[in-house]
């Protein structure tokens, strides 16, 4: 299967007013075309919008969005997830003209995360003018497709859960965490740890993390990545001028090497909001085993 990259991310809220102030004022994200007063669309790059937040009774993930190259490949990833024997539902008209692509199909991987695979997005040719003159990575330097960033989903069904990424949907396991059981309150009673995933399938070193407990809102975090160092000080500040908590400091992660903070999101999930991410090379790439989140920094809050 070719799935080429994290394409987009929709958020259910209950606080949509919060999550506009916040994703506009503080993170320096760009309201998008399609925004409505029960939805707010986001730009950070070239696509038309890489988040859309729809207001609605609780804060949930309402899917995270997988692109591939084109109807053919769509097509084929359809029939293999059916092969799989994983319950594919082709996207309705509606559903392709509010996504903004050619092609899409819903389903669910084994832990229960609502996933979409798509093809096609609409792109805004009009210069992104952020409000802080940040600048979010979503590719390399030469131009390949990094995604919008990464996610982190629940996977309480671990062993299943990582099996569909890595032999459906074709990531690469690029390493992996052991978590005591005080980090995983939601893990399985009785066993002595739980083990965290990162998985991509692009040079990204991860687009998705697996958390290997149930968490309600249906994700863990999603993190964003910016050009400069300078871009994420500044995020820092305006977080802290918001009163907005902080969930972990600043830090360089052990396995991405990405300089990053975590804060705490209207929905009860976090933000991480990021510099300097690793580019792997896939044919070189061998997964490794973390023995600690973080060279230094990220103290965690609460
Ligand atoms: C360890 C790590 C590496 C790269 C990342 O992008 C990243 O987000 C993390 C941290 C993941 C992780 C989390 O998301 C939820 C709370 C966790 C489980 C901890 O308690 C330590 C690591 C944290
Ligand atoms: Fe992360």
């Amino acid at each position: 299967m070719d799935i080429r990259a994290l394409g987009y991310l929709r958020l259910e809220t209950a606080s949509l007013d919060e999550w506009r102030t916040y994703t506009l004022d503080i993170l320096g994200m760009v309201e998008a075309e399609g925004s409505t007063e029960q939805q707010v669309n986001l730009r950070i790059d070239d696509r038309v919008h890489r988040l859309q937040i729809v207001a609605g009774e609780s804060d949930k993930l309402l899917a995270a969005g997988f692109e591939v190259a084109n109807a053919a490949a769509l097509a084929a990833t359809a029939a293999e997830l059916e092969a799989a024997g994983v319950v594919v539902k082709q996207a309705d008209a509606a559903t392709l003209a509010e996504r903004r692509v050619q092609g899409l199909i819903h389903l669910q991987d084994p832990s229960g995360n609502p996933l979409e695979i798509f093809w096609g997005h609409a792109q805004d040719h009009s210069p992104l003018g952020t409000p802080y003159g940040n600048r979010f990575v979503t590719s390399t330097p030469e131009g390949g497709n990094l995604g919008l960033g990464h996610v982190v989903v629940p996977a309480p069904d671990t062993g299943e859960t990582l099996a569909f990424y890595e032999n459906v949907l074709g990531f690469q396991l690029r390493d992996s965490m052991k978590l005591p059981p005080v980090a995983v309150p939601t893990g399985r009673p009785g066993e002595d740890f739980h083990t965290m995933h990162f998985l991509s399938p692009n040079r990204r070193h991860h687009s998705l993390g697996l958390y290997p407990g149930a968490l309600p809102p249906g994700i863990v975090h999603f993190m964003v990545e910016l050009e400069t160092l300078d871009d994420v000080g500044y995020c820092l500040d305006r977080m802290q001028k918001a009163g907005v908590p902080i969930a972990s400091s600043l830090g360089r992660h052990s396995n991405d090497h990405m300089v990053s903070f975590y804060a705490q999101a209207p929905g009860g999930f976090q933000v991480e909001y990021g510099w300097d991410g690793l580019i792997v090379d896939p044919a070189d790439w061998v997964a490794k085993e973390m023995t600690s989140d973080s060279f230094w920094g990220h103290q965690w809050n609460g």
